[in-house]
């Protein structure tokens, strides 16, 4: 969750750099916060489970993976964003 946050300073910080404005902004903004609010779904559901008991479960495994897919899938669709909209500028600057 910290590495989110810092991830999220930094990416907003970038967007301000690079004068991004409308959608390109909206896409970034969008993208990570979908990450943070999916970080934060994961941790909720890992509390749940471990509430339940540390013993294994494959229901548990599933919850638990399934939460922690679903941060992966955004924690891509960031980079991807990130890729698509820095990307360009950031090579402009060589
Ligand atoms: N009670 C359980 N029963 C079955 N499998 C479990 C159980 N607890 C954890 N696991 C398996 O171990 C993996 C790691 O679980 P853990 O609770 O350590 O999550 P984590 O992803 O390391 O958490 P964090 O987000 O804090 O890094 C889960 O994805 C799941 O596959």
């Amino acid at each position: 969750m910290k590495i989110h946050l810092a991830t999220t300073v930094v990416v907003i910080f970038l967007t301000f750099y690079f004068a991004i404005d409308g959608w390109e902004r909206a896409w970034i903004i969008l993208s990570t916060f979908l990450v943070l609010s999916a970080e934060m779904f994961n941790t909720a559901i890992e509390a749940v489970v471990d509430r339940g008991g540390q013993a294994y479960h494959p229901l548990a495994e599933l919850a638990k993976d399934a939460a922690a897919g679903a941060v992966l899938l955004l924690a891509i669709q960031a980079i991807i964003a990130g890729i698509t909209v820095f990307g360009p500028r950031v090579l402009a600057l060589w």
